[in-house]
């Protein structure tokens, strides 16, 4: 066999757990297993309500299909901490532009005025925006599930502590307080934008924790597992959510655990392509210490992916912050311009 890894595994959670509340150790094996050699998987069994995953694609796509003046009320150009509506085209990654329009969401917060020079990351605590006044469901319903997806990321942070050797609370720390999650409500569309091409989002890793993806059922996203040749797609399930890991669990297993780059082919033209990826993430002041892991399993870490012009951070606030500034250098150029030089 190649190196190519075939599928993506998909784990039901509702069998995490044993009936006295430990964790299920053929669970944790799948679990282990997944997050090593792929790095993606999908879940089944999270505890979503009867009708909250049609609910909240319902609200989606009512408000992308809001008049753009509606839209752009939410415009994120007028938020300094990276919060609302960006435009169809305006994210860019690898310098590229990304076939997507989306809502992006975090902690209602107040923003934070007094920050030592050194903790810039500060600036991304703040309010949202919410289009109340025409579609106050969209709020709620982009809410409820944020506290679904943090309870969903707080088990797997557990079980994969437990799989890599480590009490169950051993991640639980930097959560505490005030985690700094981010959602995102995302519109993609294929042949409107022209620089995008067949980029529906370009070729990355997440800089996060764990990341929770509610995915519909076009298709598109694409994932290369460590090792492999080939992009492998990650076939839409319905309901299911998908789950990656970001670099800061990279970094902490110094590469047991794998961030594993993705991307989305934009849909074909005239097909509109709808998701909610959510970063289950810890406190912004957070520092992720390397963990300690067994011989056996440091025996296969792979060290940490070499790339200079993505220097990755044990600083959750300033991995984010630095993903943030160059997703959207409108933002950066109009409220940071002395970080654009950076
Ligand atoms: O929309 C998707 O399927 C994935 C999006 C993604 O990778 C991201 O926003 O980080
Ligand atoms: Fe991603």
């Amino acid at each position: 066999m190649s190196n190519n890894q075939g599928t993506i595994p998909v784990l039901d959670l509702s069998t995490a757990r044993l009936e006295d509340g430990s964790f299920n150790p053929v669970f944790i094996d799948q679990l282990r297993d997944a997050a090593h050699r792929v790095g993606f998987f999908q879940i089944t069994g999270y505890g979503a309500g009867e009708h909250q995953v049609a609910e909240l694609f319902d609200a989606i796509k009512r408000f992308f299909d809001l008049p753009l003046e509606e839209r752009l009320k939410l415009d994120n150009r007028n938020s300094p901490h990276f919060r609302g509506y960006t435009r169809m085209g305006t994210e860019r990654t690898q310098g590229r532009a990304d076939a997507r329009e989306q809502l992006d969401y975090s902690p209602e917060g107040e923003p934070v005025v007094d920050y030592p020079a050194d903790q810039p990351y500060w600036l991304l605590k703040g309010p949202n925006q919410w289009p109340d006044a025409v579609q106050p469901d969209l709020r709620e319903r982009a809410m409820a599930w944020a506290d679904l997806m943090s309870k969903v990321g707080q088990e797997l942070l557990s079980g994969i502590g437990v799989g890599l050797g480590l009490p169950e609370d051993y991640f639980d720390e930097p959560f505490q307080g005030d985690p700094h999650w981010m959602g995102k409500l995302v519109h993609y569309v294929g042949g409107v934008v022209e620089e995008a091409g067949d980029q529906g989002v370009g070729i990355h890793a997440d800089y996060g924790f764990v990341t929770l993806l509610l995915q519909d059922q076009v298709g598109g996203l694409e994932v290369l597992p460590p090792g492999a040749t080939e992009w492998l797609p990650v076939e839409p399930i319905e309901g299911a959510l998908v789950v990656n890991l970001g670099e800061m669990l990279e970094v902490a297993t110094e590469g047991y655990v794998t961030a594993t780059v993705h991307r989305v082919q934009a849909p074909p033209p005239g097909v509109d392509r709808y998701s909610v990826p959510f970063f289950w993430s810890p406190r912004l002041d957070a520092v992720i210490d390397p963990v300690p892991l067994s011989p056996e399993l440091r025996a296969e870490s792979r060290g940490l992916t070499d790339d200079p012009n993505n220097p990755m951070l044990a600083s959750f606030g300033a991995n984010m912050l630095k993903g943030r500034l160059r997703a959207h250098p409108d933002v950066t150029e109009k409220y940071y311009p002395e970080m654009l030089a950076k």
